[in-house]
């Protein structure tokens, strides 16, 4: 047990610390912290493999960073890596092991769950998705009618479709464009139905990924791409060819009717949203070749190894963790957002909403007790400059704080024309304006009308993180991943909830599972639910004329 299973987070003396320490330092302006200290912009940098970090424009000083790392040891986030990455069952409420680390291992190391080594099987999977991802993309697999594969859909949803979707959209530049991947995760039939609109079943394979294989919107989707597949190939045995799956349940696998020489592997100490670098990625190793699936591996393994043995002070995804409490805990911030500016990043948001979110939304603490501070913020964002021209405005001017990472990518896969340029001087100018804003006087100076000065000052002090990347491949992919996931444990582990259960999602599932048949049988007088529910479940079927 580490400090932090025991002790409430208050009781902490560095809470004590940082809660004095706010009241002294919560009205100083960024302006003034850059001014008492003129090399901050060099000095409050950290780097991680390829990633460089710079937390200057954050309302904080040396002391605050000071006391924020003597929580984290006082919290024992050092030794719960530890016990995470040497297999301890730290997911006590599923009494599991949280061994994300260990699928990017490299080939020898020894980690242990229950005194078995657990790496040779992680390589034994990663060489049989290799063997499948070459003959797919050599086009030496071939479907029933003989031939080769040019979709590929992956049916899955949640942490068995974010990750490799996000991933994919990111490494578009190295996937091999002959093949294209496809993600179906919602149950609304319009997803399945719009992406096999116009496909060749002939030339179709998907992958159905799962890691319980009992996930209602997936096996929906799934059964509904084998009917569609058979319906055009008009044989039933024409599955084997065109369906593999990815789970942790051998048994429902078969079940579905899906070969288990088909199936690819994980273990139960994978959790969901920690999983796109198991079998998972399957349909990204597909797209993306096994050896940029394995430079992905080498990123992420790198940042576990910094986390490791980097001293807390210069840490990364411990400085990202600990400058979010700082937020969330101390200024009540309720959101924190990722602003990613790379267009291949699209879909980093959605699957850090998972990763944060799920991991942190928590309001119990290990031991079951109510949290004694605010956890896990709200996650959100969208690729620069697009959002510039949408709701950067609420974060310039409104009355809210709103903590940013921005993200950028020095060398762009797409050189095309001024574009980087141009994108760049943005993603320079955001962090700017909102750390210094612009002074009444400064507008006064320029002559601005009296009336307008208050609606065009912009108090600046916001905060940012400017996270700068020489370039978006495989393995900076795996390291910006990678830095978030071990930021999303620090704050978990400072909170002292458990980050690897989502039992948060369960109820609704229940409840969805008893009110399906209710959509299609019995009468209105049966519903026994409360009158809201009731009267709408009994609108959709008037709707649907049942
Ligand atoms: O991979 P599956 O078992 O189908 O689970 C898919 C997803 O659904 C669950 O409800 C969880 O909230 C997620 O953590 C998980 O990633």
């Amino acid at each position: 047990m580490t400090t932090s299973e025991q002790t409430p987070l208050t009781d902490a003396a560095a809470w004590a610390r940082l809660n004095a320490h706010y009241e002294q330092v919560k009205d100083l302006h960024l302006r003034e912290l850059f001014e008492q200290d003129p090399t901050r912009g060099e000095t409050f940098t950290a780097s991680a493999g390829d990633l460089f970090v710079d937390y200057s424009k954050n309302r904080l000083t040396a002391e605050t960073l000071e006391i924020l790392v003597d929580l984290a040891r006082e919290r024992g986030v050092a030794e719960r890596f530890e016990a995470m990455v040497t297999g301890e069952k730290i997911n006590t409420t599923e009494g599991r092991a949280v061994l994300h680390t260990a699928l990017r291992a490299p080939r020898g190391a020894v980690v242990e769950v229950d005194g078995v080594d657990v790496v040779p099987q992680v390589h034994e999977v990663l060489d049989r998705m290799a063997a499948f991802a070459d003959s797919v993309r050599s086009g030496e697999w071939v479907g029933h009618t003989g031939q080769r594969i040019r979709t590929v859909i992956n049916i899955g949803i949640g942490g068995s479709d974010l990750g490799p979707a996000m991933a994919y959209t990111a490494l578009k530049p190295f996937t091999q464009r002959e093949i294209e991947c496809r993600f179906v995760s919602n149950v609304d039939g319009a997803d399945i139905a719009e992406a096999t609109r116009g496909l060749d079943a002939a030339t179709t394979l998907f992958i159905v990924s799962s890691k319980t294989f009992t996930t209602l919107e997936t096996l929906t989707n799934a059964t509904t791409a084998r009917d569609w597949l058979v319906g055009q190939l008009g044989d039933e045995s024409a599955v084997a060819k065109h369906f593999v799956a990815v789970s942790t349940n051998a048994e429902a696998v078969g079940g579905f009717g899906i070969d288990t020489a088909n199936m690819f592997g994980f273990w139960d100490w994978v959790g969901g949203r920690y999983s796109f670098d198991s079998a998972i990625g399957l349909s990204l190793m597909v797209a993306v070749g096994p050896d940029g699936f394995r430079e992905l591996l080498a990123g992420m393994h790198e940042i576990d190894e910094h986390v490791r043995t980097t001293p807390l002070e210069r840490n990364v995804p411990v400085l990202l963790g600990l400058i979010g409490i700082w937020y969330r805990d101390f200024f009540g911030a309720q959101t924190h957002a990722v602003l990613p500016y790379s267009q291949y990043l699209d879909k980093l948001a959605d699957y850090l909403q998972q990763l944060d979110m799920e991991s942190n939304g928590k309001s119990v603490t290990l031991s079951g007790q109510p949290v004694d501070a605010p956890t896990g913020p709200i996650v959100w964002g969208t690729p620069g400059t697009n959002g510039q021209h949408a709701y950067y405005q609420l974060i310039h001017q409104g009355t809210t704080m709103v903590p940013a990472d921005f993200i950028g990518i020095a060398r762009p896969a797409e050189d095309v024309g001024e574009h980087q340029d141009l994108l760049m001087a943005n993603y320079f100018a955001q962090p700017e304006a909102l750390a210094f804003g612009k002074t009444p006087e400064a507008l006064r100076e320029e002559g601005v009308a009296e009336e307008l000065v208050p609606h065009r000052t912009f108090e600046g002090n916001r905060p940012t993180n400017s996270i700068l990347l020489p370039e978006l491949t495989p393995r900076t992919l795996g390291q910006l991943i990678a830095t978030y996931e071990h930021k999303v444990f620090t704050q978990g582990t400072i909170w002292g909830i458990n980050s690897f259960d989502q039992w948060g999602v369960e109820l609704g599932k229940v409840l969805a599972k008893r009110i399906a048949p209710e959509l299609t049988a019995g009468s209105d007088a049966d519903l026994a639910h409360d009158s809201s529910t009731n009267a709408l479940i009994r609108r959709y079927r008037s709707l649907r004329g049942r």
